[in-house]
């Protein structure tokens, strides 16, 4: 699913006069989108066996979720409100730090792990042709000994989310397998070193500080459009404001439901799947005017081992083999362009 004009608008949004000082995107309507709501509970990851019985229903919920909207929304999975809220609250303790305090972590500065660490305000650009988004990031990708982390209690609240989200993600790709009537263990073997430096899965923690949208520069979002790279993401929203592209080609407010997990695939598994499950392009507008609510989320971005070839499960050749790692790399030069 690629569109192709350069920013995206919508007719959901619409960009004010340039007689308006203000550069803000304007909410038209509280439409929502459409995106299926699956009870996950027969495979919550609080269930140490899961039993099959319920997998053909669910497979299928997940298929039509992923081959019309690219999107689902997942309840009871066993990742509880309470704990994504403490996540939550223990990064933006990081980011309110000041940047002398923060540099440290910079990403780039842990060359074991290249996409690990801090990314500060508008140092990326989801939608290179955008100036650089109005957000600060924390990708854990690493989770070596040896690695650098911000005081207590950031390690250990992080990384215990990230095995969380590592066993709902290899869950969720499990039931994706039996949707696409292929080896159920398939995913599995090409995710297998998730957490080690093979394998460039993240949990990247989000902050989306206070704008003043008079102030933002033209075209600037807190989030361009983009597709996600690797195969699935999860994401925990701690409030709304994320927008998903409609088949119809257009950007609608995706629901923030408190406790469920909205999952998304993302253009590696659009590949893999010879595009019967499609990678939806998503942003962050800016708030409206007066609006000087700070955002956060939370993003789960599973990949692939670096070694995986990826090649169509259909025995097609729409797409030609590529490694994880190999593909990762040139979408970041992309992304990360401009520093
Ligand atoms: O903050 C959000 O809700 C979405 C972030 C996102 O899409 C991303 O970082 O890839
Ligand atoms: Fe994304």
């Amino acid at each position: 699913m690629r569109a192709h004009s350069l920013y995206l608008l919508s007719r959901t949004a619409s960009v004010s006069s340039p007689a308006s000082p203000c550069r803000c995107f304007h909410r038209m309507g509280s439409l929502k989108m459409n995106i299926p709501i699956v009870d996950f509970a027969a495979f919550s990851i609080n269930k140490k066996r899961v039993s099959n019985r319920k997998l053909p229903a669910l497979s299928k919920q997940l298929e039509t979720a992923f081959t019309e909207v690219g999107f689902v929304i997942l309840k009871n999975t066993g990742i509880s409100h309470a704990t994504v809220t403490r996540v939550l609250e223990v990064s933006k303790e990081f980011f309110l730090k000041s940047k002398e305090q923060k540099g440290p972590f910079r990403r780039s500065s842990f060359p074991e792990s290249e996409n690990h660490g801090w990314v500060s305000l508008e140092t990326e650009s989801l939608n290179p042709p955008r100036p650089g988004d109005l957000k600060e990031a924390y990708n854990i990708t690493s989770l070596q000994s040896d690695i650098r982390w911000p005081p207590d209690p950031f390690k250990d609240i992080h990384t215990s989310f990230f095995w969380q989200c590592k066993d709902l993600g290899l869950r969720v790709l499990r039931v994706m397998a039996h949707s696409l009537d292929l080896d159920p263990e398939v995913f599995l073997h090409t995710h297998g070193q998730i957490g080690s430096n093979k394998n460039a899965t993240t949990l990247r923690s989000l902050y989306y500080p206070s704008v003043k949208c008079e102030e933002a520069k033209e075209g600037q979002l807190r989030c361009g459009e983009h597709s996600d790279y690797g195969s699935i993401t999860l994401l925990f929203q701690g409030s709304e404001g994320l927008q998903v592209l409609s088949r119809s080609g257009e950007f609608i407010d995706a629901p923030c439901i408190p406790g469920a997990v909205l999952v998304n695939i993302a253009d590696l598994m659009q590949r893999w799947t010879s595009d019967r499950f499609v990678s939806m392009r998503h942003r962050v507008l800016l708030p409206t005017a007066g609006d000087d609510r700070t955002r956060q989320s939370l993003a789960f971005f599973v990949h692939p081992d670096d070694e995986a070839l990826i090649s169509c499960c259909d025995g097609s050749d729409k797409y030609p083999p590529v490694t994880a790692g190999a593909y990762l790399k040139e979408r970041f030069s992309k992304s990360y362009g401009k520093t």
